[in-house]
């Protein structure tokens, strides 16, 4: 219950249902049987939502963990993307054409961005749209090869229609990049509409389940009432208006994705490797620990232990730190939406910053626990690689990750800068303005709040540090631009230790929130080993100032692997603990009831390989 709140009951009602519980096997499907299977469950979905009145988007979102387990559905950009942007950069009047239709998947949207010369920059974006006052229509057209659209999911065959970011040209003036609501789709035939170019864009190393389109525009014209207006107006005659706020807004709905992806992603993938590792680790018996005695379950060595453990401790960590990331969209959102913008730059940087940093640490998890679990973890059996090829798409949509770390520095660097100046800063970067001790407090005893300062000390050192730097590669000469890039990996070195910081304190708060004892001690362990860890790996960081001495590292090595042992009893209670489904795991090696080894042999015995098939066995013969 420490993490599920209300969602067994959602839960427990898809599982129910035969096409989610007990459906074909994904990994004998090609491509476009996984397809064409997901879709098959798109649609039973969006009947059980009637059914069981889903209206409310948590709920819905309990019930798509079932429907499809550790893939991305064609869902996922209608209400991740197209309904929020809707909602979120409409005016009134749009929200209420639109709106109702979409939730009733009356009609089915994506948001089109991303084009075949440019993701990253999205002001280097070419798709334009241009007014035309004696039509009241906007002329969508895409100038060049490299301004066709590519990537958005559910372009390819599913959607009908779209939000398209494109220029906004009037008279021959350029004003910049904004959203336009699109049909793409004939509702009768589904056939593209004329002056539409589109498709899938191919095989990829994940997301089978989507098609990630492509769409060429050759002038196509669309109503004038389809510009997003709630925050610039193009009027019937041309004239364009804007609120004086914040340009970025437009920027809102990838604010909104990567707040999400901390928890949905990062947390929820890195939570499955580790409970499939783990389970699998107390079943599998290999070696011998003592001559002549029982082969002891791998999870006893404790190179097996230092593997795992650490990170389910990340898991633990980046789980708690994606609540708290969704808890903070929603109150700037609000505090936003009531004209209160103050908070945005910060939301901007820690959603970039976190984004990058948890689905980085959490790819690089998944692959740790693959390589855990032996031979068996190279199967698909044992569900790892579906896990990983989609969790680690998470490093690169919405924002390459080095790109965000680098939106979270400028923030950063923006905040010590003013602290020099004198203002105080506050929330997520409050410790900037404090007085940071020099030399670490950490004692055998190893309190949270002592890890904790040191992890301040060092983020706050290391943003003093770039902060420094970029003042001195321009004061010999280099233009503000070169001083960024000549120092851009020490940025985002700067970057991923205040999200490190960040992840740590979070970490401890939740602790500290826990009433039960015995809960208590057992999360303050996971706690201590995610700090010590991080100590450990970046002891550089931590030695570099004198901060750390030669002693403590030692005690922290100590305090490491004395916790692996303290662990141990409870490793497999603490996977439980994440209360995933077995079909929402997908894995035999992971299984609940730990029969493993026949479940193997079952699994094996109906792979297709296996079925009499006329070309191959002509060409064995
Ligand atoms: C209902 C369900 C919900 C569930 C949720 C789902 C969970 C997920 C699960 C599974 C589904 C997932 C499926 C996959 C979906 C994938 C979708 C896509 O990938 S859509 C494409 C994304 N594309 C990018 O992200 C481009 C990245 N690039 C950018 O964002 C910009 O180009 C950027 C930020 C790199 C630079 O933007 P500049 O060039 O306009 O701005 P500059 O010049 O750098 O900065 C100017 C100022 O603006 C601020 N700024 C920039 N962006 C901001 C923002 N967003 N908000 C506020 N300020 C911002 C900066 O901090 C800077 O501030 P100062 O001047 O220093 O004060
Ligand atoms: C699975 C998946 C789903 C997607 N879904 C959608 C969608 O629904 N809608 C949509 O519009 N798009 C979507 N995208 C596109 C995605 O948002 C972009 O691919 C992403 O933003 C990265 O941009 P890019 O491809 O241009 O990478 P690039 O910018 O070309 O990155 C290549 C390399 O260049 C580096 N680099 C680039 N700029 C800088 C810089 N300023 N400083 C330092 N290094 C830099 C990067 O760090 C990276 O190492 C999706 C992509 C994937 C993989």
């Amino acid at each position: 219950m420490l993490f599920k709140g209300g969602g067994l009951p959602h839960e427990s009602l898809a599982l129910q249902e035969k096409l989610f519980g007990a459906g074909p096997d994904y990994n004998f499907m090609t491509r476009i049987e996984r397809f064409k299977n997901s879709l098959v469950r798109v649609q039973h979905f969006i009947r059980c939502c009637a059914r069981y009145n889903l209206h409310d988007h948590a709920d819905k979102k309990w019930f798509e963990g079932v429907a499809f387990p550790n893939e991305v559905s064609v869902l996922g950009p209608h209400s991740g993307m197209f309904i929020p942007t809707l909602k979120e950069q409409g005016s009134e009047e749009q929200i209420q054409k639109w709106v109702p239709q979409a939730e009733k998947h009356q009609i089915m949207g994506t948001y089109i961005q991303t084009e075949l010369g440019h993701g990253t920059f999205v002001r280097g974006l070419e798709t334009t749209a241009t007014y035309d006052p004696k039509t009241e229509e906007f002329i969508l057209n895409s100038p060049t090869l490299t301004s066709i659209k590519w990537w958005p999911g559910g372009l390819g065959r599913t959607c009908n229609f779209g939000i398209v970011m494109a220029l906004l040209y009037i008279d021959g003036k350029n004003y910049g990049m904004h959203p336009f609501v699109v049909q793409l789709r004939s509702l009768k035939t589904h056939e593209p509409l004329p002056g539409l170019t589109m498709g899938d864009i191919g095989p990829k190393f994940g997301f089978d389940t989507v098609d990630n389109g492509y769409l060429q525009f050759n002038h196509f014209g669309i109503p004038r009432e389809n510009m997003l207006m709630k925050y610039c107006q193009v009027l019937k005659n041309g004239t364009y208006t804007k609120q004086t706020r914040n340009p970025k807004f437009s920027y809102g709905a990838m604010i909104f994705v990567r707040s999400m992806v901390v928890y949905e992603v990062a947390g929820q993938g890195l939570a499955k490797a580790c409970t499939i590792a783990i389970r699998y680790s107390a079943i599998r018996r290999q070696s011998e620990l003592k001559k002549s005695r029982p082969e002891p379950q791998i999870l006893d060595y404790q190179t097996q232990q230092y593997k795992l453990f650490p990170l389910l401790a990340l898991a633990y960590a980046v789980w708690f730190t994606g609540v708290r990331m969704k808890e903070i969209y929603f109150m700037v959102n609000n505090e936003i939406k009531q004209g209160h913008t103050e908070r945005l730059p910060e939301l901007h940087a820690i959603s970039s910053g976190l984004k990058a940093f948890t689905t980085s640490m959490a790819s690089w998890g998944i692959e740790r626990c693959r390589l855990a679990c032996g031979g068996h973890g190279y199967s698909a059996a044992s569900g790892l690689p579906k896990i990983y090829v989609n969790a680690t798409g998470g490093c690169t949509y919405e924002g390459e990750n080095t790109v965000m770390l680098l939106q979270c520095a400028r923030f950063l660097m923006n905040i010590y800068g003013g602290v020099k100046n004198g203002r105080r800063p506050s929330g997520s970067v409050n410790y900037l303005g404090e007085r940071i001790s020099s030399r670490c407090t950490l004692t055998s005893e190893f309190t949270l709040k002592s890890l904790a300062d040191a992890f301040k000390h060092r983020a706050a050192r290391m943003i003093k540090e770039a902060s420094e730097r970029l003042n001195r590669l321009q004061a010999s000469g280099n233009d503000p631009e070169d001083s960024w890039n000549l120092n851009s990996v020490v940025l985002t070195k700067a970057a991923e230790a205040h999200c490190h910081y960040y992840m740590v304190l979070v970490f401890e708060s939740v602790v500290e929130s826990v009433e039960d004892n015995c809960v208590k001690d057992i999360l303050r362990q996971l706690c201590q080993l995610l700090a010590l860890c991080g100590i450990q790996e970046n002891s550089g960081d931590f030695i570099q100032d004198g901060f750390l001495n030669n002693d403590q590292l030692e005690l922290v090595k100590q305090k490491q692997l004395s916790l692996l042992s303290e662990i141990r009893p409870n490793a497999v209670l603490l996977v439980d603990a994440f209360e995933f489904h077995d079909v929402q795991l997908g894995s035999i090696l992971g299984r609940f009831d730990g029969n493993v080894y026949e479940n193997l042999f079952k699994w094996a015995k109906k792979t297709p390989l296996n079925k009499p098939e006329d070309l191959i066995h002509r060409l064995l013969r």
